[in-house]
């Protein structure tokens, strides 16, 4: 069993609960432990991994979020820059699936963020569960 954290950007509650319940359940289901974080965006994401994974509590992470397109350039930047974090605490060499969905507007979150449809929560689990079992593989 090893002990995973979720970082959940927690900017759209009801599309949160349930990208966070499918990470959950596959994580569960895979018989690892489950930690919950909140943070308040996307971008904070990344820098909370990190110092989550210098404690040394944690064997790998599954980053929660949703993004919805505005009016602005906003969009790229937490979208673009919290994926670019991500990818490089994984170069890293930290177990870490991206549940981060990035989208046009409400119809398209929930889609993803629905565990009986796109599931894009539990798919971000089964991403952080496979590089841990290759951190495992290659490690010694
Ligand atoms: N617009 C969205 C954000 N924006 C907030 C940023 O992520 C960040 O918290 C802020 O810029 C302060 O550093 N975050 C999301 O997760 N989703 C959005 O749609
Ligand atoms: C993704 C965003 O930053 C968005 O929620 C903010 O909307 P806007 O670009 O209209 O400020």
């Amino acid at each position: 069993m090893a002990n995973f954290l979720i970082v959940e950007a927690r900017f759209y509650d009801h599309l949160n609960d349930m990208l966070v319940a499918g990470a959950t359940a596959a994580l569960e289901a895979a018989g690892h432990s489950v930690e919950v974080l909140t943070v308040p965006g996307a971008l904070e994401i990344p820098g909370a991994i990190s110092m989550a994974a210098d404690s040394g509590r944690y064997d790998g992470f599954v980053a929660i979020g949703v993004v919805i397109r505005g009016e602005t350039y906003h969009f790229e930047i937490v979208a673009g820059e919290s994926a670019r974090g991500i990818m490089a605490l994984t170069m890293d060499g930290i177990a870490i699936g991206n549940g981060i969905i990035t989208v046009e507007n409400e119809e398209q979150a929930l889609a993803r963020a629905d565990a009986n449809r796109k599931d894009k929560g539990g798919e971000a689990a089964k991403a952080a569960i496979a590089l841990l079992e290759l951190q495992g593989r290659f490690a010694g």
